[in-house]
């Protein structure tokens, strides 16, 4: 069985303070945790959970990273800079980098390899609007969000990624997509996943994200190919982030 990751993206939130007090939060109820976790930070307070964090269980990492290696890219943050504050992930396309900063797939693609080549692990977003699933375009797009990432990486690469099913309409709305929705591209993805190198295919994560709360996480991370949560508004506050970690593992009722 896959272990279980439950990452928190905190998006453009936290200040010193309020991130002092959730971390600590955190690491204060983690006893008898089963799943791996990690939070996902503003580049600005990655020292701060670096020195937070140091010698817990929880990983820490960045949200966004550029695709160029380094030089005059103002305002951009590079792989080398993340790995230098021990980044463990880097969240890359998420939907609201793709609707906001006009990210394409081929973008996505090279900032999963940047990340790939400093040796973090690649977070990557894939999700369909609710236009597009209404059309019944869902496994269009998201398989053709995932596969111009694949086509761009090294076979041996599969194995080193995590991917993240987060339909762009149960993002911080309140509706989540039901577990057998959810499975259901799930199990397209790993589909993919093992056309594209059948032995990798098995062992990769993929996570949920979309309004995904303590209320509903143990029926959604029950579901055989959801092997984990990104979690946005609900990494925000410590009880409801370490509600999510502690229902994985539990028996499904
Ligand atoms: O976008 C998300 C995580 O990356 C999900 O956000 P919410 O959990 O707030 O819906």
């Amino acid at each position: 069985m896959r272990p279980k990751l439950i990452v928190g993206n905190w998006k453009m939130n936290g200040s010193r303070a309020a991130n002092a007090a959730l971390l600590e939060g955190i690491v204060a109820g983690l006893d008898g945790a089963r799943a791996e976790c990690a939070v996902c930070v503003p580049a600005p307070y990655l020292q701060q959970c670096e020195e937070a964090l140091k010698g817990s269980p929880i990983a820490w990492g960045a949200q966004d990273v550029s695709a160029y290696e380094g030089g005059a890219y103002t305002g951009e943050v590079c792989a080398k800079m993340l790995s230098d504050f021990a980044c463990r992930y880097v969240i890359v396309g998420h939907s609201e980098r793709r609707a906001y900063h006009l990210e394409s797939s081929g973008l996505v693609a090279r900032k999963t390899l940047a990340v790939l080549k400093e040796g973090m692990t690649p977070i990557i977003c894939v999700g369909e609007t609710l236009e597009e699933r209404e059309a019944g375009q869902t496994f269009d797009v998201v398989g053709d969000q995932l596969g111009t990432v694949l086509e761009l990486l090294p076979l041996d690469a599969v194995a080193k990624i995590v991917v993240a099913y987060e339909p762009v309409w149960a993002i911080g709305t309140g509706k989540t997509a039901t577990p057998e929705m959810a499975q259901e591209v799930h199990a397209r993805l790993r589909a993919q996943l093992k056309a594209r190198n059948g032995e990798a295919a098995d062992g990769v994560a993929i996570l949920y994200g979309g309004s995904m709360k303590p209320d509903n996480a143990r029926e959604l991370l029950a579901q055989p190919d959801i092997d984990g949560g990104l979690i946005g508004g609900a990494a925000l506050k410590a009880q409801d982030f370490l509600a999510i970690i502690h229902a994985t593992g539990m028996p499904h009722e």
